[in-house]
């Protein structure tokens, strides 16, 4: 491996040109910093260098300060692994340095990245270069200086959009922009072509000690703040916002706090409490929990005997999806959004129309929300095609069964795909709990069968838990994980079992929820105290999105395979009877209306009452008495004990692809993913965090 490293080559011009290298993505390493003082101090020495651009390596600027640091300080609780870098590099070398710096930014200028350049006199930059600010998303601030030179160089309104709102780490969900955004917004002061980038920069350099161009240090400049009371109304609009969106979260309001010091008492200010802040917030439970989070995303990648055989993943262009229900027509929107071709099958004229027209939703839906641009909706509505039969399965690379959970049906469409498809096309199924054997059972095809399990709405969600049987094959492995990649889903690789990894976790989530509730605990409480605790559906509020139909079909699933860890709770069908369905039918726990939040649904307490009375097993006859946080333990315990018998089975390669995989599929919170402790003696993270621990504890 390549150890980080900082360059210096200095042209005839006088233009010092300073490198950092680090790969993959040139990140901020202790010992970039070190080389960054020493190429510096001797560019500042030399009397043949006038100016200095600062660049990265191999077409990137830089991915930000290392967050192995942050891991490092999370495990071992020593803060002063974090070296001080803001005064003494950002401001010290760079902004206050006696020649003036331009950043060539190319690729990405992320974190620390990006606040280099804001302290560097000028930014060139090459088109489409991602920039942000996405340390919150780690529990941090931006600790160089960005919250104090982000709103001095495009505003306030602006600067606070990039750092507070959500970033996931996927460049194309990120909050960042992009460097044409950046010179709209005066953040980059041109933007070149990349093969002109580094000509561009000296001479933009050459010309700052010309006074041909300003010489700015941003912390100083005031002219974009606007007024005071301008400024203090802003600040309290976005507590308020930040307080209702992100209401578990420390680094936010603390954001505001930095910004709101230096914009009243100086920027210097606001860069000496930033660093103190910084330092504050890296030891909370939320960064270690964000931290783990990004690193176990990432992870997932790397699968033995898949990833790491010298396979090569094999081109996917045209894909069968069988089906045009809610899964099968979101499976079908993700793959023709990234131009991938569909051929939708359904068994009729009516429900392939209705396939056709919910893709057609789907897309339309991203376009009014602005997530995607009209002639692209346009574009990948032209990659999909209805048929009613196999005829034109002769060329498609995969198939993806996307129909109800029915054995035999499954058996059946699986024994006619193998017929009908080439002998290369993988065969996947969608099944959330069948077990694939049992799919493939009548094919001599077990070799290319796997799961590919998306979660609803599959054109949005960004799981998908790729399942395979001990006879799949690594390159089907390989490349329905390459496929997942390219329709911008994280890829999971699980094991076969009832319910997989995500499903069967999370299996005692409702059961326990229906226990408390037939021991007498409000059933709209529990929901509450679930969605306080971070969960955006409490179990109760899920049965009525999934549907009661199949609340009643999985259940019976799991009851079979886990008899043991059952617990039968007779509401369900006894809602199913009186006519509840759930929000499709409107009648659910609650009352949906469009427009505004769920309200209980008072109409559900007698079938509550009568379900009680049929099992009747709260002590002497009372409602017991608990806790908030009891009712939160007794809810995710279970959920933790099942993820720790899914990790001792094997169904996972490493227990931190569970914690990616129920970030992503049950949005679990993730900065609570270090954070979830049972018992004081034992230290549980939500899967295991950072454990050997392998010990399955029924409470
Ligand atoms: C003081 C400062 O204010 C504090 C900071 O700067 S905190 C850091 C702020 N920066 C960030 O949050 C950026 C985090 N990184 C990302 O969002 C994405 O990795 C990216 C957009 C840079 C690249 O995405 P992509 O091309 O999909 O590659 P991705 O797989 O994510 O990353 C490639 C490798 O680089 C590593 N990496 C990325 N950014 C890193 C960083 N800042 N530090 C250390 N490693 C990093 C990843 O862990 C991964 O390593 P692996 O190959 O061993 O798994």
């Amino acid at each position: 491996m390549r150890q980080p490293t900082v360059t210096m080559e200095v042209g005839h011009d006088g233009v010092a040109i300073i490198t950092i290298s680090n790969p993959p993505v040139n990140a901020l390493a202790l010992t970039i910093f070190d080389g960054l003082k020493d190429k510096y101090g001797e560019a500042m020495r030399r009397d043949d260098v006038k100016a200095v651009v600062l660049t990265g390596d191999a077409g990137k600027f830089s991915g930000g300060f290392d967050i192995n640091v942050f891991e490092r300080v999370h495990r071992t609780g020593d803060i002063s692994n974090l070296p001080e870098t803001s005064i003494s590099v950002a401001v010290n070398l760079i902004e206050d340095g006696k020649k003036p710096t331009v950043a060539a930014l190319q690729g990405l200028a992320l974190g620390g990245g990006l606040e280099l350049a804001l302290a560097s006199h000028a930014r060139i930059a090459a088109p489409n270069t991602l920039l942000g600010l996405p340390e919150l998303t780690l529990g941090v601030i931006p600790g160089s200086g960005g919250t104090q030179r982000l709103p001095r160089l495009i505003g306030l309104p602006k600067a606070l959009e990039l750092m507070l709102l959500p970033y996931s780490f996927s460049p194309s969900f990120s909050k960042s922009i992009t460097s044409e955004e950046g010179k709209d917004l005066g953040l980059v002061d041109a933007v070149v072509p990349s093969d002109e980038l580094l000509k561009a920069s000296r001479q933009w350099a050459l010309d700052i000690i010309e006074r041909r161009k300003p010489w700015i240090r941003s912390l100083h400049w005031i002219d974009k703040l606007g007024s005071l009371p301008e400024v203090v109304a802003i600040i309290k609009t976005a507590r308020q916002q930040a307080k209702q969106s992100f209401k578990n979260l420390p680094q936010h309001q603390a954001c505001l706090d930095v910004i709101e010091e230096g914009i009243i008492h100086g920027g210097y200010h606001g860069i000496l409490k930033e660093s103190r802040v910084f330092k504050d917030l890296i030891s909370t439970d939320t960064s270690k929990g964000l931290v783990h989070a990004f690193f176990s995303q990432r992870a997932t990648s790397k699968v033995p005997n898949v990833t790491d055989i010298g396979l090569k993943p094999r081109k996917i262009m045209k894909v069968a999806v069988i089906g045009g229900g809610l899964m099968g027509s979101g499976i079908a929107t993700s793959l023709i959004l990234s131009d991938i071709y569909v051929i939708l099958k359904e068994i009729n004229s009516e429900y392939l129309l209705k396939g056709i027209k919910a893709i057609e939703g789907n897309v339309r839906g991203l376009v009014s929300r602005k997530k995607l641009a009209k002639d692209k909706a346009e574009k990948a509505l032209l990659m999909v095609k209805g048929t009613l039969d196999y005829s034109d399965f002769k060329d498609v690379d995969m198939v993806i069964e996307a129909v109800v959970e029915n054995i035999p049906l499954k058996q059946k469409i699986f024994a006619d795909i193998e017929k009908a498809c080439p002998p290369h096309c993988i065969l996947a199924s969608n099944t959330s709990t069948i077990d694939l054997n049992i799919i493939g059972e009548k094919t001599k095809s077990q070799d290319r069968i796997i799961g590919a399990h998306f979660f609803s709405p599959a054109h949005v969600m960004p799981l998908l838990e790729i399942v395979r049987t001990e006879k799949t094959s690594a390159q089907v492995i390989l490349d329905l994980m390459t496929v997942g990649k390219i329709i911008k889903k994280v890829p999971v690789v699980v094991g076969n079992c009832t319910g997989f990894a995500v499903n069967r976790a999370f299996f005692p989530y409702s059961q326990s929820a229906h226990l408390l509730l037939h021991l007498g605990v409000d059933i709209f409480r529990i929901d509450q105290l679930i969605s306080n605790f971070g969960l955006p559906l409490g179990p109760f509020q899920l049965q009525d999105v999934a549907g009661y139909g199949v609340v009643v079909a999985t259940t019976e699933i799991f009851r079979v395979s886990f008899p043991d860890r059952t617990f039968q709770s007779p509401l369900v069908p006894l809602l199913l009877k009186n006519g509840r369905n759930g929000k499709n039918n409107g009648k659910g726990y609650y009352i949906y209306e469009k427009g505004s939040k769920p309200k209980p649904d008072p109409s559900v307490l007698p079938i509550i009452e009568e379900s009680r009375r049929t099992i009747n097993i709260m002590p002497g006859g009372k409602p017991i008495s608990v806790t908030d946080d009891e009712i939160v333990q007794m809810i995710l315990f279970p959920v933790v004990n099942e993820a720790c018998r899914v990790f001792d089975e094997g169904v996972v390669v490493r227990a931190s692809d569970l914690d990616t995989a129920s970030i992503l599929g049950m949005s679990f919170p993730s900065y609570r993913s270090v954070a979830y402790h049972f018992h004081s003696s034992i230290q549980f993270s939500f899967g295991l965090v950072g454990s050997n621990e392998t010990k399955s504890l029924v409470i």
